[in-house]
């Protein structure tokens, strides 16, 4: 894996292209929109600092690694990349679009990964012109901190395919745990329905953003709690997510709360909008209930 292309320049894109630059591979990091694969280059220098300042790296290392990174705006620059990582919205449209564009210009023999939380691996590998090459790469946020990365094969992704997607994985210092092809996978199969229980709780006027959040934070010892994570990880995908798993297991347990519909049709979508459960907008989060 000499060269790798990351297709998607958020939150998770900037991560993967991070940890990836950090394990010695060239990067093609592509958005949309060339800004933000730009301004992607100033986050993922901010997040390596925190990491030379922990002593986690080393300022060579990370010169070398922001080196190997190249933003653009084209999908006809992955032409010579190895593997191409889909870091893009978890909206299944967005992403086979992008495959159709993209294996255009791929090698043939390039790999081809979706970071998607949700959607049929099977079906976006039948999107492509290689589903024997395609596999699910499902990383966690935030990539440079979170050991875990979900592997997910579709019906067609060969064992080849399989075994370096593993070897790329342990030599990047994560762990894989191996998913099957359901919706959702393990973690968020797991992690959703609580964070959408944790909005129903807040609906149905149980306990406020703050009571909620504490609640888990202090009597479960969560990190973060469900509305926090929900912010962290972005009312849209979480709303998304909540709607593979509905359709897709066919059970009303999974019924996207209203609250996180309305919240995401006002485009309080969270950390990323500046708003969602919290208010981001002064020095401290400030909670909206
Ligand atoms: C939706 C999906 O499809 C799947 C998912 O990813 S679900 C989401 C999974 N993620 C989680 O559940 C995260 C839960 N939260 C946490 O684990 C923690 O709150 C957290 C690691 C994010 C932050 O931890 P914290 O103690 O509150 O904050 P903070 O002290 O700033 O950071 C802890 C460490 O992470 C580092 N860090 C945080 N974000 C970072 C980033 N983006 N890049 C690099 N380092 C980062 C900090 O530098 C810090 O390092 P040290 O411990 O060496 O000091
Ligand atoms: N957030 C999380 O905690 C996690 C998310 N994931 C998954 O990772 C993927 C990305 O999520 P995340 O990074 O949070 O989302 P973000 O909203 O932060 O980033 C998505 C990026 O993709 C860009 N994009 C949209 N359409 C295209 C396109 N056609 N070509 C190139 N880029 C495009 C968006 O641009 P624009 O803003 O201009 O639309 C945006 O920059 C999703 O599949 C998500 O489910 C996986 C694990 C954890």
């Amino acid at each position: 894996m000499r060269k790798v292309g990351v297709i998607g320049a958020g939150q998770m894109g900037n991560g993967i292209a991070h940890v990836i630059a950090l394990g010695g591979h060239d990067v093609i990091l592509a958005d949309i929109s060339k800004e933000r694969a730009i301004e992607a280059l100033g986050i993922i220098r901010h997040n390596m600092e925190r990491q030379v300042n922990r002593g986690l790296t080393t300022q060579s290392a990370m010169d070398e690694a922001i080196g190997r990174i190249t933003a653009t705006d084209k999908l006809s620059d992955m032409s010579d990349v190895d593997l191409a990582i889909e870091a893009a919205t978890e909206k299944e449209n967005v992403k086979v679009g992008i495959f159709k564009e993209l294996c255009e210009s791929l090698k043939p023999e390039a790999l081809l990964a979706t970071n998607t939380s949700s959607i049929s691996i099977t079906r976006l590998a039948a999107s492509t012109d290689r589903p024997e090459k395609f596999i699910g790469m499902h990383f966690m946020n935030p990539v440079p901190v979170m050991k875990l990365v979900e592997v997910i094969r579709g019906i067609a992704t060969s064992e080849e395919t399989y075994k370096i997607a593993c070897q790329f994985i342990s030599d990047l210092g994560k762990d894989v745990a191996i998913a099957e092809d359901f919706p959702a996978f393990i973690v968020n199969r797991i992690l959703l329905p609580m964070i959408n229980e944790a909005i129903y709780t807040l609906y149905e006027g149980v306990g406020s953003v703050e009571a909620i959040d504490k609640a888990m934070r202090l009597g479960a010892n969560h990190p973060m709690g469900p509305l926090q994570l929900a912010d962290f990880i972005g009312l849209d995908t979480c709303l998304s997510i909540m709607q593979v798993l509905y359709e897709g297991l066919a059970d009303t347990k999974y019924r996207p709360c209203p609250l996180l519909v309305k919240y995401v049709e006002a485009g309080w979508i969270g950390r990323k909008a500046g708003r969602g459960f919290y208010d981001y907008s002064g020095d401290e989060p400030i909670p909206t209930r």
